[in-house]
C-alpha cells in the first residue's frame, strides 16, 4: 500500500494505477549520493523484494520562476549568474555520478507543483521521496505536492537531512520552544545525544529509470545560457569538489584542532576558513560526515579548539539558526516575527545601491561587496562589517533588504541562516550590544594594514600609498592624482560620515528598543502578567 512515511504515519490508499518499485526521487537541495537517507529509500524500494523490477527516476525541477536566468551582468535577477553556475555544476556532477552507478539525472523545467504531480502518473510511481527544506516557500510547495501524490496512492518518504539532527525531533524535545540562545540550545542538542553516524549508499548498480516512460521533453537535459555558463567561478559546485575541499581543508589535523573562528581574517586573499558553505548549503556535502571527520581529528587531538569557536561550534550556528528559524513564524521579516526588534529602518535605494554596487566611499565596505559580487563567497567578518554598515552602524537601511541582496549573490545562499545573521548583526534577535559598531575604516587595518584585499577587489585604488587605503579621501590632491585616483572623481567621496551617522543610529536604537520595553511591559500589565515582565512568546509556526 502507499501511503506518507514521515512523522504524520498516514497512509492513503493505493489507487492500483503505479508500479509499486518505481521510485521518484526529487532532488532540491541535498545534491549528494552519500549519507543521503531519503535517495538510500527510494533505491531500496526499486531493487529490494517483490518489487525488485522497479525503476528510480531522479528529478530536479528547474523552477523558472524563481531561477530567472541572467542574461547579462545588468539584468537584475533574484540570483546571479555565479549561483546559476554552481547549481548548474552540481547537477552536472550528480548526473555523472549517477550515471557512473548505471542511472541518470533527469531535469525538467517548470512549477514544481505542476511538474511533480504529473510526473507521477506519467511514470506510474509508487513511492516519492525527498530531504525535508523548511524554508516557506519549500514547505509550502510541498505541502501541495505531497496532497496530491497521497491522494494517488503513492508512498510519500521525506528525511531531514540538511541538518545533523532531524529538527522536528528537536522540536518536540524542546516542548516547541527552540531556545533562543546558543548556550541554551547545546543544553538540547547535548540532551539529543549523539549525532548519528552518515549513512552509505546501498552497494552496486542503481537501475536507472524506464527510458519508455520518458517523453522527448524530459529526456534533453536543460542547459543554462551562454553568459552563464562562461561566468568564471572560484568555487566550482558539486559534491565530488564538495568531497574534495573536505579533505583538502582537514589536511592540516593542528589547524583545524586550533581553529578559533573569530580570529580567523575577514580580508586575507587566500580564505582563512574552511569555504564549505556552499557545498553544505546545496547539500553537496552531508554535515554529519562533516561533524564527524572532525570528531575523528579532535579525538586525536584532546587540547582541540570548542564551541562556540571550534569548528563544531560553527557547525552548531548552523544548526541552531536552522531549527530558529523553523520554529519561529515569519521568521524572513521583521513585522509578525515575535522574535525580532521593531525597528522604524528607513528605505532610500541610492544608498541601497550605493552599498550593493561598491560605492559607498569606504574602500573595506565596496572591497568586500565587490567580492561578494564576483566570487559569491566573502568571510564572515567581512559579512559582519557590511551587515552592520548598512543596518545600524551607518546607513540605517532594513536587514530584509540586505538580506535578499545576499541572497542574490552568495553561492552559500541559504534561507535561515542568512536570515538569522541578519537578525545577530542588525541587532534585531540574538544580539543586542547595539552599541558596538564596526568601524569601516580601523576594522579591515587590523589583518590588512597594507590594503592588498582592497587593491585587489578595488583596482581603482591599487596604487593609493597604503597609508590613505582605508580612508583615501584624505589624501592630498597630488597624492590622489599621482595614484591615478581622485576621490570625487575616479572613486566616490564617502557616502555618510560614519562617526556622525553612527552615534546617531545609535541614538535611534536606543529609542526603538526603550519603545519596545515599554510596550511589553504595558502589555503584560494589561494582561496581569506582572511576575517576569515578559510576553508570552508566540513564535510557533501552526
Ligand atoms: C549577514 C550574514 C549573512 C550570512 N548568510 C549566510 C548564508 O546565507 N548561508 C550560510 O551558509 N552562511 C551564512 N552566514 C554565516 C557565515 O558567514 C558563513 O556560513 C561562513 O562564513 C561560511 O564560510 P566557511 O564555510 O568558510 O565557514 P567555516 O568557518 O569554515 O564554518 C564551517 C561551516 O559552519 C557553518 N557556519 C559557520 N558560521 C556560521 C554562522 N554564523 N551561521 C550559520 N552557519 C555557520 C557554515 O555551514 C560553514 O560552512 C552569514 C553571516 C552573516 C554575518
Amino acid at each position: 500500500m502507499g501511503g506518507m512515511v514521515d512523522s504524520t504515519g498516514f497512509c492513503a490508499p493505493s489507487t492500483g494505477n503505479i508500479v509499486k518499485g518505481n521510485a521518484l526521487h526529487w532532488f532540491r537541495h541535498g545534491l549528494r549520493l552519500h549519507d543521503n537517507p531519503a535517495l538510500n529509500h527510494a533505491v531500496c524500494r526499486c531493487v529490494e523484494g517483490s518489487s525488485a523490477s522497479g525503476r528510480l527516476f531522479c528529478l530536479f525541477v528547474v523552477d523558472r520562476s524563481r531561477f530567472e536566468l541572467p542574461r547579462d551582468e545588468a539584468h537584475n535577477v533574484r540570483m546571479s549568474a555565479a549561483r546559476h553556475r554552481f547549481l548548474h555544476d552540481c547537477l552536472r556532477d550528480l548526473d555523472d555520478s549517477l550515471r557512473q552507478r548505471g542511472s541518470r539525472l533527469i531535469v525538467a523545467l517548470g512549477d514544481p507543483v505542476k511538474v511533480i504531480p504529473q510526473l507521477l502518473t506519467e511514470w506510474r510511481i509508487g513511492v516519492l521521496t525527498y530531504e525535508k527544506d523548511v524554508a516557506p516557500y519549500s514547505m509550502e510547495r510541498d505541502a501541495l505536492v505531497n496532497k496530491f501524490a497521497m491522494e494517488q496512492g503513492v508512498e510519500v518518504y521525506v528525511q531531514h537531512s540538511k541538518t545533523l539532527y532531524d529538527l522536528d525531533m528537536l522540536k518536540d524535545k524542546s516542548g516547541g520552544r527552540i531556545p533562543l540562545t546558543y548556550n541554551g540550545f547545546q543544553k538540547l542538542t547535548a540532551q539529543a545525544g549523539r549525532v548519528a553516524k552518515p549513512v552509505a549508499l546501498p552497494e552496486g548498480p542503481i537501475p536507472g529509470p524506464d527510458e519508455n516512460l520518458i517523453s522527448e521533453e524530459h529526456k534533453q537535459w536543460i542547459d543554462t545560457n551562454e553568459y552563464v555558463a562562461n561566468t568564471p567561478l572560484l568555487f566550482p559546485g558539486g559534491e565530488t569538489e564538495a568531497l574534495k575541499r573536505l579533505e583538502t581543508s582537514l589536511s592540516d589535523p593542528k589547524w583545524v584542532a586550533n581553529f578559533e573562528k573569530p580570529k580567523t581574517s575577514p580580508n586575507s586573499l587566500d580564505p582563512s576558513t574552511t569555504v564549505l558553505s556552499p557545498y553544505l548549503a546545496m547539500g553537496c556535502l552531508s554535515p554529519k560526515v562533516f561533524w564527524h571527520r572532525l570528531a575523528d581529528i579532535y579525538a586525536r587531538h584532546p587540547k582541540h579548539s570548542v564551541p562556540p569557536v571550534s569548528l563544531h561550534g560553527q557547525l552548531l550556528f548552523r544548526e541552531y539558526f536552522h531549527a530558529v528559524g523553523y520554529t519561529t513564524d515569519n521568521f524572513g521579516r521583521m513585522e509578525g516575527n515575535a522574535i525580532c526588534k521593531q525597528i522604524p529602518w528607513d528605505r532610500n535605494d541610492e544608498l541601497l545601491d550605493a552599498w550593493e554596487y561598491s560605492r559607498t566611499g569606504y574602500p573595506f565596505i565596496d572591497a568586500i561587496m565587490a567580492q561578494l559580487r564576483m566570487e559569491g563567497w566573502i568571510h564572515h567578518l567581512a559579512r559582519h562589517a557590511v551587515a552592520c554598515f548598512l543596518t545600524r552602524g551607518d546607513l540605517w537601511q532594513s536587514w530584509e533588504q540586505g538580506a535578499s541582496v545576499f541572497e542574490k549573490y552568495l553561492l552559500d545562499g541559504d534561507w535561515s541562516l542568512n536570515i538569522s545573521n541578519w537578525l545577530w548583526l542588525s541587532s534585531s534577535a540574538f544580539f543586542y550590544q547595539y552599541f558596538r559598531v564596526y568601524s569601516p575604516i580601523s576594522f579591515g587595518k587590523k589583518t590588512d594594514p597594507n590594503g592588498d584585499y582592497i587593491r585587489k577587489y578595488l583596482p581603482v585604488l591599487k596604487n593609493m600609498p597604503h597609508k590613505y587605503i582605508y580612508e583615501p579621501w584624505t589624501a592630498p590632491k597630488e597624492v590622489q592624482m599621482r595614484a591615478g585616483c581622485v576621490i570625487g572623481k575616479d572613486y566616490p567621496m564617502p557616502i555618510v560620515d560614519h562617526a556622525v551617522a553612527s552615534k546617531q543610529n545609535m541614538q535611534k536604537m536606543k529609542v526603538a528598543y526603550e519603545i519596545q520595553a515599554n510596550r511589553i511591559s504595558s502589555n503584560s500589565k494589561k494582561k496581569g502578567n506582572s511576575k517576569s515582565g515578559d510576553p508570552p512568546i508566540k513564535r510557533r509556526r501552526l
